[in-house]
């Protein structure tokens, strides 16, 4: 596509020659900046990639949109704001993939994982063909690839989605994070179901107040448009036992569909009972009684299904359709995954990094055994500290005996994030234990028959992030190993 033919898309904007070089790609760094490239200088928050302008030009990049006139010898295109003109080409750049896709949005502080994946396999039992895109990876079908961010930049983003197109999906599901919302990663996508899991503590760093992140989460339900187009009708399906939605309601002029447990909602779940073995329940919709049997376990679990229910069925997938995915669904990498090495004692590795979801966790955790729970936790460093010593006050009312570890410590000294911690709890049914390995060894060497270990925090991650230093780490290999090892012993 030629320069000036993309640039005519930008609302405003200033040019400093009228050269019209052939533009092959777009990039917002300049490591990977390309021949034929369209260079965004990004004020980033560790660097201004503006600063990396003539290296991008020596990479091969052919213009440069930037926020400032460059003494650079490419045209430069100067904007008010890069990453807002970074969104709108990429959407024009790819060829508009999103309005040729089905596209469901999920957004909320904890499930927005494990319910993509649960709509992800109802549709591909429809016979969809499905993309995804999460904190775990970006899926076209079943093939899996690598994800930096659980929401991508708008580049990659819209790159995913034509790369997608051209593999012949037609529906795409994805996770949605307030961090994406609030930093126009997911501007120019058209949206046709935003679904809410919850709304509760995290990311109060980044967000600063509930309000903002609130706020935040609202951007998607807004972005469903202000507009009835019967042929393209837009749903926003709601939790209604979270008292948020209440917010998000207002913030939309879509179709909006309820699911809960308590507050009458479109959707329910009626008689809901957990057990170690599963959950089931009373299905309620349309003045239909459908009794379910998941293999999941928690009550978490019921509203991740019927929120996926629920964005299913305002896409047309009927419920025949949807119930034997539901029933059969056993779960997602690195959450409430149990650990199978031969042993006496359930071993759980878990994604819980915040209060609410650890309290969740522990709830269904404690309902598999009555002897001891241990809950091994640590607090991500570079994040919200004020969630630290909820999270420890949860561990240690939960747990018979809690062992506070390091989780990704990132830039911080693990002894303030331990200090954050302590603040929340009284009792003393804790330790600290900093090495994250041989936190894991002593609770698994101490458990007996019957208990139960929570590892908490890392769920599916592979790595720990110390430092400067990205460790190899896996939850779920360490657990294992130190199992091994006590049966050897
Ligand atoms: C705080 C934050 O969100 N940071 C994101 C941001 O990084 P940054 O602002 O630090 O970027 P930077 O390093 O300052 O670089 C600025 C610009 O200079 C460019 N550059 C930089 C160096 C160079 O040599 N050449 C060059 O061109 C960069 O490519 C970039 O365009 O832009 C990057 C590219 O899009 C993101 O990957 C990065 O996410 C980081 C890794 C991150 O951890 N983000 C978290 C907070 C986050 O977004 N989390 C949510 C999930 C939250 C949830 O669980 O709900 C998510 O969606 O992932
Ligand atoms: N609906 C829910 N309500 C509360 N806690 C939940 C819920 N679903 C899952 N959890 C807990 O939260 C953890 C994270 O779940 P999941 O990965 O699905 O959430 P997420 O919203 O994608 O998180 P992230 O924002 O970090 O990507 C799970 O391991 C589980 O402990
Ligand atoms: N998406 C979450 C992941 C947290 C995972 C936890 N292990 C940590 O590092 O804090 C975040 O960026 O806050
Ligand atoms: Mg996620």
């Amino acid at each position: 596509m030629k320069l000036q033919e993309l640039i005519q898309n930008l609302h405003r904007y200033e040019v400093s020659s009228r050269e019209n070089p052939d533009i092959t790609s777009l990039a917002m760094d300049s490591r990977k900046t390309k021949k034929g490239s369209l260079f965004f200088g990004i004020k980033g928050y560790t660097v201004d990639g503006h600063d990396f302008a003539f290296e991008a030009v020596e990479n091969g990049a052919v213009a440069i949109i930037s926020e400032r006139m460059l003494d650079v010898n490419v045209p430069v295109i100067v904007v008010p704001d890069t990453t807002r003109a970074m969104a709108i080409l990429a959407d024009v750049f790819y060829g508009q993939p999103t309005h040729k896709l089905k596209l469901i949005g999920v957004t909320g502080t904890n499930g927005k994982t494990t319910t993509t994946h649960i709509i992800e396999a109802i549709c591909q039992h429809h016979q969809l063909k499905t993309g995804m895109i999460g904190t775990i990876y970006m899926k076209i079908g079943n093939q899996a690839f690598p994800v930096k961010n659980t929401t991508p930049d708008a580049l990659t983003l819209q790159k995913s989605f034509q790369q997608m197109i051209e593999n012949d999906v037609d529906t795409v599901v994805m996770e949605v994070s307030s961090h994406a919302l609030h930093m126009g990663r997911v501007h120019g996508c058209d949206f046709d179901v935003a679904v809410l899991t919850n709304l509760t503590q995290d990311h109060l760093d980044y967000h600063h107040t509930m309000q903002e992140y609130q706020f935040a989460k609202s951007l998607l339900f807004s972005s469903l448009g202000n507009i009835y187009n019967q042929k393209k009708p837009k749903f926003a399906v709601l939790n209604s036992d979270d008292p948020s939605s209440e917010f998000f309601k207002r913030a939309t002029a879509a179709q909006v569909l309820t699911y809960g447990i308590k507050q009458k909602s479109d959707i329910m779940a009626k008689n809901v009972v957990t057990s170690a073995k599963g959950t089931t329940f009373d299905l309620v919709y349309d003045n239909k009684v459908i009794p379910i049997h998941l293999k999941l376990v928690g009550k978490f679990s019921v509203y991740n299904v019927l929120a996926a229910i629920s964005a299913c069925y305002v896409s047309n997938i009927p419920m025949s359709t949807i119930i034997p995915v539901i029933e059969s669904v056993t779960g997602v990498p690195g959450r409430f995954e149990v650990i199978e090495g031969g042993q006496d004692f359930t071993v759980i590795v878990d994604y819980a990094h915040t209060p609410d979801s650890l309290e969740n966790v522990l709830k269904a955790t404690k309902q598999l055994s009555d002897k001891n729970i241990y809950c091994i936790i640590g607090c991500g460093g570079d994040r919200d500290r004020s969630k630290r010593p909820l999270m420890a006050a949860v561990a240690v009312n939960y747990a018979n005996k809690a062992v506070f570890t390091s989780d990704n410590p990132r830039s911080e000294d693990p002894e303030q994030i331990f200090s954050d911690m302590r603040a929340g709890v009284l009792d003393r049914n804790y330790e600290v234990v900093e090495d994250r390995r041989n936190a894991i060894y002593k609770v698994i060497s101490e458990a007996e028959k019957g208990d139960v270990v929570l590892i908490a925090g890392k769920g599916h991650e592979t790595y720990q992030l110390i430092g400067d230093r990205t460790i190899e780490f896996d939850d779920r290999k360490v657990a294992l190993e130190a199992i091994h090892s006590k049966i050897s012993s």
